[in-house]
């Protein structure tokens, strides 16, 4: 029977990949391989003698999708899922895939008590399918404006068993939101016009442009939620975004003028700037 063992597709998938920066392409080949092949990552690394036969179909899913990956479609969109918090999350071309710095958010967020949240601005779900996953009795409404990215929200929390505690509804931000919450958070599209062009080709040709940027000067989102939200906060209850890391200052100008108070901008792991929270201030005895 004639075939190639599984250690030299590695060697082809890495050398096809060769036009990425060389971590992303070695990364990006062995992850591609570990999807076809349905590997864990220690099942690759005990699997690399194995011969694969001449037209296993395995072999061509990974073919079709290296010649996506070579043509600069993100792992998160070949493979239609993402990992987020510790869950997998649908990603279609309708969505965000979720972001490691969005967890930064998501670790504030699951600082403070909340019964009820609202996520504006939901993309695959993944902050509150994940918020409400954590926080067993919560319940919640999560928001789009896009119907196709909303269904996706909606199967996501079907997929992490949340679906009876979480409402999918479409809204320009608060247009069709009614009620009030211990918690907003919000991962709005922030890029400015000028940044957008400069990003790569993964984000700006397979990611959709009303997820990542407004426009102009990224912070009109910012404008809308912070005038808009302490409405809909309980007292005493939080709003929390996520910003771009030039963003702090104007963000919490925005929250301070908006009348929250405890306004804190929060840095990521990198040390970057990457939430702002103010609260609603609380009753007073
Ligand atoms: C940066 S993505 C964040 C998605 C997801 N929350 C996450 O953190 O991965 C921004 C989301 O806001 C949505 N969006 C953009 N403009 C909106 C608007 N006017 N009203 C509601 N949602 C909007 C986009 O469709 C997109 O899903």
């Amino acid at each position: 029977m004639s075939g190639t063992t599984l250690r030299a597709l590695w060697l082809s998938a890495r050398a096809q990949l060769a036009a990425l920066p060389k971590d992303e392409a070695e990364r990006d080949a062995r992850l591609l391989i570990q999807a076809a092949f349905r590997l864990t990552p220690a099942g690759f690394t005990a699997n690399l003698g194995r011969i694969v036969p001449e037209g296993d179909p395995c072999k061509d899913h990974l073919d079709w999708m290296l010649s996506k990956r070579a043509q600069r479609m993100p792992v998160s969109h070949i493979l239609r899922e993402a990992v987020f918090w510790g869950r997998t999350f649908e990603v279609t071309s309708a969505t965000l895939a979720p972001r490691g710095d969005t967890e930064s958010l998501l670790a504030e967020a699951l600082s403070v008590p909340f019964d009820t949240m609202l996520d504006l601005g939901t993309g695959t779900g993944c902050l509150g399918i994940s918020l409400l996953a954590e926080r067993k009795a919560a319940q919640g409404i999560a928001t789009d404006i896009s119907v196709e990215a909303l269904a996706v929200a909606g199967r996501n929390a079907i997929r992490h068993g949340v679906e009876a505690r979480l409402s999918c509804i479409q809204s320009d931000w608060l247009a069709q939101v009614t009620g009030t919450f211990d918690l907003i958070v919000s991962n709005p599209p922030y890029i400015t016009e000028a940044a957008f062009a400069t990003l790569a080709p993964e984000v700006r040709e397979y990611e959709p442009k009303t997820a990542l940027t407004p426009g102009g000067d990224g912070l009109e989102p910012y404008r809308i939620l912070c005038a808009q939200t302490p409405a809909y906060l309980v007292p005493g209850g939080w709003l929390m975004v996520e910003i771009g890391y030039d963003q702090g200052p104007a963000v919490a100008a925005l929250m301070e003028g908006a009348g929250l108070q405890r306004v804190t901008v929060v840095a990521d792991l990198s040390g970057h700037d990457r939430v702002v929270r103010g609260q609603r201030a609380p009753l007073a005895l």
